[in-house]
C-alpha cells in the first residue's frame, strides 16, 4: 500500500467512481481517502466505504498529497481559487477536467504545482478504465505514483498533452458510444424473439468477447470479422446492410462531432 493521502475534489459521476475504484484496488485504505462536494447526499454513499467526507474543499485539500479534481468545467476556476492554499511544489494535482489545458490549470493553481491531466472513463469503477496521462514539467518525481495509481484501476496510456481532447472522446465518451450499439443490437434482438433481459445478457456478453479477442490477440478486427462471415451467410448480409445504412461511417462522423465540440479550433 502507498502512504500518500488523496483528496478527490467533486465526486460526481467521475469523481465518484475514481472513490469507488480506488477503494475496490487497496491502492490506499480507505481511511487515506477524503472527498469534497457540496452535496451532502453524494458525500452520504461514498461515506460507506469509508472515505473521509468533507464539503469544505480546502480541508479536504489540505489533508492530502494527491489533490484529484473532479468538477466540470465551468467550476475548475473556482475550486482552484478555494484550494489554492493547500498546494504546493511537494504535492500532486491531477485535474481530470475535459477541456481545460495544462497552460490554464498552471496559471490557476501555480506555475510550480506538478500537474497531470488525466482522462478516465467511467469503467474505473470496476478497475477497468483506459486512462490517459499527460504531464507538465514539474512532475518527473511523481510520474510512477500516478501511472501505477491509475494501473491499479485499469490501463492506462501515456500521451503528449496535445492528444488529450482526441483521447477524451476516444476514452471518455467511448463508453457512450458503445452502449449505444450494446442498445441498438438489444433492440434488434427483441424484435427477433428475445426479451429484453435476455437481450442485454446475451449483447453484453457477446461484446465483452468480442473485446478480449482483439485484446487478447492484438488482431485487427476485419481479421476476427473474417472468422465469422460464411460467404453468402448470414453475417456478411446483416454487416452490408449496416454498412449501407451508414454505421461505419455514422460512428466516424459522430467521433469528429465530439472532437469539434471539444477541441473547436481545430
Ligand atoms: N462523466 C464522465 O464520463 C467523464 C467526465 N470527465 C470530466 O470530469 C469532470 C466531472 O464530470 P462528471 O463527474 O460527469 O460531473 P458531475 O456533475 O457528475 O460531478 C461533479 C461534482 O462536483 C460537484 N461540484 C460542483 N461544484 C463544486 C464545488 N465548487 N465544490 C465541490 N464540488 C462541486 C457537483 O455538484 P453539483 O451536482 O451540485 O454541481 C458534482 O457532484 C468534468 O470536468 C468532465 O469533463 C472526464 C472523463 C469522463
Ligand atoms: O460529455 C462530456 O463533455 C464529458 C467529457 C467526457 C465525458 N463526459
Amino acid at each position: 500500500m502507498n502512504n500518500k493521502k488523496i483528496a478527490i475534489i467533486g465526486v460526481g459521476n467521475m469523481g465518484g467512481a475514481i472513490a469507488i475504484g480506488l477503494v475496490k484496488s487497496g491502492f490506499v485504505p480507505a481511511s487515506d481517502i477524503s472527498v469534497s462536494d457540496r452535496k451532502e447526499s453524494t458525500l452520504a454513499k461514498l461515506a460507506e466505504l469509508g472515505v473521509s467526507t468533507f464539503t469544505d474543499n480546502l480541508e479536504a485539500a489540505k489533508k492530502a498529497e494527491v489533490v484529484i479534481v473532479a468538477v466540470k468545467p465551468y467550476h475548475i476556476e473556482g475550486v482552484l481559487k478555494e484550494i489554492k492554499g493547500a498546494l504546493s511544489a511537494e504535492k500532486i494535482l491531477i485535474s481530470i477536467v475535459s477541456g481545460v489545458g495544462m497552460n490554464e490549470l498552471a496559471e490557476m493553481a501555480g506555475t510550480d504545482i506538478p500537474i497531470f491531466r488525466v482522462m478516465p472513463n467511467t469503467a474505473i469503477a470496476l478497475r477497468e478504465s483506459l486512462t490517459c496521462i499527460s504531464a507538465n514539467g514539474n512532475t518527473a518525481p511523481h510520474k510512477d505514483f500516478v501511472v501505477e495509481m491509475f494501473n491499479n484501476m485499469g490501463k492506462t496510456v501515456e500521451i503528449p498533452e496535445e492528444l488529450m481532447a482526441a483521447a477524451t472522446v476516444l476514452s471518455s465518451c467511448g463508453i457512450a458510444y458503445a452502449l449505444r450499439y450494446i442498445r441498438a443490437a438489444m433492440q434488434g434482438g427483441i424484435e427477433i424473439g428475445f426479451g429484453a433481459e435476455m437481450a442485454q445478457f446475451i449483447t453484453a456478453q457477446t461484446v465483452k468477447g468480442a473485446t478480449e479477442l482483439l485484446l487478447q490477440s492484438g488482431h485487427h478486427p476485419e481479421r476476427e470479422i473474417d472468422k465469422v462471415t460464411t460467404p453468402m451467410g448470414v453475417t456478411i448480409t446483416g454487416l452490408n446492410e449496416m454498412e449501407h445504412k451508414g454505421f461505419s461511417a455514422s460512428l466516424i462522423q459522430g467521433v469528429l462531432a465530439s472532437y469539434k465540440k471539444i477541441a473547436p479550433t481545430k
